[in-house]
């Protein structure tokens, strides 16, 4: 039996090799005159040795698999759920894409939460030298890198601290020298008198009221002087809404446009409209212009907030603008306190405008600028009564209003400087001290009364653009070209990245259909806007001839 077993496994006849696994078959069990299986493999395990090359570099080894696993894992969308993977190319081009968007105030974005804007802003935030922003990416990281060396100026450490010394006590003494002047001007009656009489609207209190109708609206309406819009403007507001508030719109509202001639109302119209949809108004009750435009332009608006029930929309600006008679004449009556003084309005107020539209008057507010006392009387934020110096701002009022039209207005022929003025006027006009002394204050008073109320005429004349003089009415075409182009509107296309994103094919087909029925809503939105806007240019503005 023996034999024919071994004549089944070793059919040669031969021994078995050593470092045969099947050497002991047949062999009992215990016996271990002969190598088990496991033996021999793992001998046969250590004796393995790799192949190397003359110098010793391991070409191949049997231990070691010849074809490596891939162990790089290519990157799938599907992992982070809604999203997408893009490269520094498609990143850098959705950043400047986005940006050119935002800044254009005739741009709305849709679905804004569902855009990575933080891509924008977060690069922006970080504290590092922004090297994308001056250089391309391949010159900052790319394989023909081209980044230099800082020139530090300095071969070692203690001509570094001596020069860091010596800059240092440069800017102190450049400081101390800055400072000075500003100290010994600080004397404590000045300060006490700017305190009560020119910080009008410029609390905290005020302020708060107007970050109070801000947040609440949806549409923020700033309104300016026509007289003086760029005096009367809030840059520091406008910069907050572009920043912190991208979803709010604002547009600019040139009311007493009725106190300027009308090439000047259209001038500022075309130079306002280029940043914000501008329109011109008159407010009256009875006798308006600017109404009908102003309520369009508002529905429209509302149209675009369909997920709303109502929109608010926050009236803005310097005190004495007319914010309340605005008010007032969209709802054809006087549901706001109306004063030709400033800071009659004290806090906030609603006023139902539609079922969808409500109004809100904010007091006037002051934005921090660099005005003069003169600046502030003119700009109307003080009440006239309470000046204690009027004289001194006529001088001004000279300078800015022209001659024949103070001729005209106070029937004085000729002056020879602001007293004289004052003395002729408060003679023929019975203001008079005891004993028949001029009464300088009274009068000038009352020619800071006209001046706010627009008694004297004085407006500040726009820009001219392209060398075209404002004042020539014929020239005004040159000009209607460019707001047309400028209130030209696009939509941002932004939401396709939301529609890709889905992944199921009914949910995608349905958000598309949404998507672009949005759009093409607030296309539709936006031109009638625009729209509404040139359409105004054409009309017959009311103006004081
Ligand atoms: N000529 C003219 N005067 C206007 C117009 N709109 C307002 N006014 C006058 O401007 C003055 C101020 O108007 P208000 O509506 O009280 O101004 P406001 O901006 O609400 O003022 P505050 O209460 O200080 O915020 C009033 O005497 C109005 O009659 C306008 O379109 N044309």
């Amino acid at each position: 039996m023996a034999k024919k077993k071994e004549k089944s496994v070793n059919v040669s006849g031969k021994p078995r090799h050593s470092l045969d696994v099947n050497r002991n078959n047949g062999k009992a069990k215990g016996d271990k005159s002969m190598r088990s299986a496991a033996t021999v493999r793992r001998l046969k395990m250590v004796n393995q040795k790799p192949k190397r090359d003359r110098k010793g570099k391991i070409l191949f080894h049997d231990l070691q698999s010849k074809d490596l696993p891939n162990t790089r894992i290519e990157p799938d969308r599907r992992w982070f759920g809604n999203t997408r993977v893009v490269n520094q190319k498609e990143l850098e081009f959705f950043r400047e894409e986005l940006q050119s968007r935002m800044s254009n105030q005739y741009n709305v974005l849709l679905k804004e939460r569902k855009l990575p804007l933080s891509l924008l802003q977060d690069h922006q935030k970080q504290a590092k030298a922004h090297l994308l922003d001056t250089q391309p990416f391949n010159h900052v990281f790319g394989p023909k890198g081209k980044r230099k060396r800082p020139k530090l100026f300095v071969s070692d450490y203690e001509s570094l601290l001596k020069t860091a010394g010596s800059s240092q006590d440069a800017f102190e003494e450049k400081y101390a020298s800055a400072q000075l002047p500003k100290e010994e001007e600080q004397d404590g009656l000045r300060d006490l008198v700017r305190h009560t009489m020119f910080e009008k609207g410029q609390s905290k209190r005020i302020w708060g009221e107007l970050y109070k109708v801000v947040d609440s609206s949806d549409v923020v309406v700033q309104v300016l002087d026509a007289r003086d819009p760029q005096g009367t403007r809030c840059f520091h507001l406008e910069k907050h809404l572009r920043e912190k508030c991208m979803h709010k719109h604002m547009i600019f509202l040139l009311n007493k446009c009725d106190l300027v001639p009308a090439w000047a109302t259209k001038g500022w119209l075309r130079v306002l409209s280029k940043e914000y949809p501008t329109l011109a108004f008159h407010a009256s009750v009875t006798n308006s212009f600017g109404k009908g435009s102003l309520l369009s332009v508002l529905r429209q608006f509302a149209r675009l907030k369909t997920d709303k029930q109502a929109i608010s929309v926050g009236f803005v600006g310097y005190p004495n603008v007319g914010k309340s008679s605005v008010i007032n004449t969209l709802r054809s009556k006087n549901v706001c306190k109306v004063a030709p003084i400033p800071g009659e309005t004290k806090v906030w107020q609603y006023i139902t405008l539609t079922k969808r539209i409500f109004l809100i008057d904010c007091p006037g507010v002051v934005y921090h600028n660099n005005d003069s006392e003169t600046d502030i009387v003119l700009k109307g934020v003080v009440r006239v009564t309470n000046l204690q110096d009027a004289a001194e701002h006529i001088g001004e009022v000279l300078q800015r209003v022209k001659k024949e039209h103070l001729q005209r207005a106070y029937k004085i022929d000729d002056w020879a400087d602001e007293n004289d003025f004052l003395v002729q006027l408060s003679k023929s006009s019975g203001k008079l001290l005891k004993g028949g002394e001029p009464d300088l204050m009274t009068a000038a008073k009352m020619v800071l009364h006209d001046w706010q109320r627009g008694k004297i005429p004085f407006f500040v004349t726009p820009p001219q653009e392209g060398g075209v003089d404002p004042s020539d009415p014929d020239k005004e075409d040159h000009n209607e070209a460019k707001i047309t182009r400028a209130t030209n509107l696009e939509i941002a296309e932004t939401n396709q990245d939301g529609a890709e994103m889905d992944e199921s094919g009914e949910d995608q087909t349905n958000n598309e259909e949404e998507i672009r029925m949005k759009s093409d809503r607030v296309a539709d939105a936006m031109k009638t806007i625009a729209g509404i806007i040139s359409s105004q240019q054409n009309m017959n503005i009311p103006a004081r001839k």
